[in-house]
């Protein structure tokens, strides 16, 4: 998905952070997002960027995309950069972190995105006092339309947590939380998109159902999502109170919310949140 839906064009005007280099290290589904996303958003130049993967052949073909060196060397990446992102799946966060331990100085921000990871479990496999923030963006970054919530560790500095934030801040709207939130924020913002795919999926495909072409029912679908979000965010109305300025008395809309509320739709999200939720508790034990 990363490789197809931006063109990356190279950056001409000023990066917003300059004189600093972040490494990312993992740079899979997100972390490929938030490379591609702090180059297009100006954010870093190229050469303030080292990424690393798992697999050369990935390495390569990064690089050649992204004009930005991507190796399969962690510690060479870590000992290069100011901020050093960890993009692993949960269980390896612990064994990379400790694989950069000579790279690891007091000065440096490491920046977890992984899921269900405690800071308190990175600073411990850093073994030295050192910022720990943790993240949980979302993949809507991609379009700077993400929002990320982000908590500190024991030893982060309000000018690292003000990195982290500008960091975040690129790919979208940032929420600062305690530490005891974020598997709750994993369950809905981080596993969200995932979710709403679902609805816009299944309303396309009752607009195919109902006699529209599918590209036209895509489209209806996804600009009434879209459009509704913005209604809540930008109106600051409750989502209730939006709902009923839509249902017509007698109209054709509450016909089809008793169909929702009959088919538990509302019971059916809490659950699929509950259940991210219980399972980003897991991740980290694996
Ligand atoms: N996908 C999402 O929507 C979100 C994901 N996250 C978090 O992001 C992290 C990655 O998830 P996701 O991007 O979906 O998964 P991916 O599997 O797409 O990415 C994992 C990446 O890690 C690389 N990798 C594996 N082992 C190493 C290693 N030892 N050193 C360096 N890189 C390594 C892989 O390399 P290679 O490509 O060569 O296999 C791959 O690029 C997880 O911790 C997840 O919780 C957080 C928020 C949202
Ligand atoms: O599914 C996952 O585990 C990751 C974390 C949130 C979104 N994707």
């Amino acid at each position: 998905m990363q490789e197809d839906i931006l063109t990356y064009e190279l950056p001409t005007a000023p990066a917003a952070l300059p004189g600093i280099t972040v490494a990312v290290l993992g740079t899979g589904k997100m972390g490929g997002i938030l490379l591609q996303a702090f180059l297009k958003n100006n954010l870093l130049h190229p050469e303030q960027i080292r990424a690393t993967v798992a697999h050369p052949d990935r390495a390569h073909a990064l690089s050649a995309q992204y004009s930005v060196e991507v190796t399969t060397d962690n510690l060479e990446a870590a000992r290069a950069a100011d901020v050093i992102l960890l993009g692993v799946k949960p269980i390896q966060v612990p064994a990379v972190v400790e694989q950069i331990r000579p790279a690891l100085t007091p000065d440096k921000l490491l920046l977890s995105f992984a899921a269900s990871v405690k800071t308190s479990a990175i600073e411990q496999a850093a073994g030295i006092d050192l910022g720990v923030v943790r993240a949980m963006p979302n993949t809507p970054a991609m379009l700077a339309a993400g929002i990320t919530a982000l908590c500190s560790g024991r030893f982060v500095t309000p000018q690292q947590m003000d990195i982290a934030q500008r960091i975040f801040s690129t790919v979208g709207r940032t929420v600062i939380v305690d530490e005891k939130h974020m598997d709750a924020v994993t369950g809905l913002s981080g596993s969200g998109p995932a979710f709403l795919y679902i609805v816009i999926e299944a309303l396309a495909e009752a607009g195919v159902n109902v006699g529209l072409p599918r590209d036209v029912a895509t489209q209806l679908a996804a600009q009434t999502t879209y459009g509704s979000a913005r209604m809540v965010l930008e109106t600051g109305y409750h989502p209730a109170l939006l709902k009923d300025a839509v249902t017509t008395p007698a109209g054709c809309t509450v016909d089809g919310i008793l169909e929702l509320e009959e088919g538990g739709l509302r019971v059916t999200l809490i659950k699929a949140v509950k259940r991210a939720t219980q399972r980003a508790r897991e991740l980290a034990a694996g």
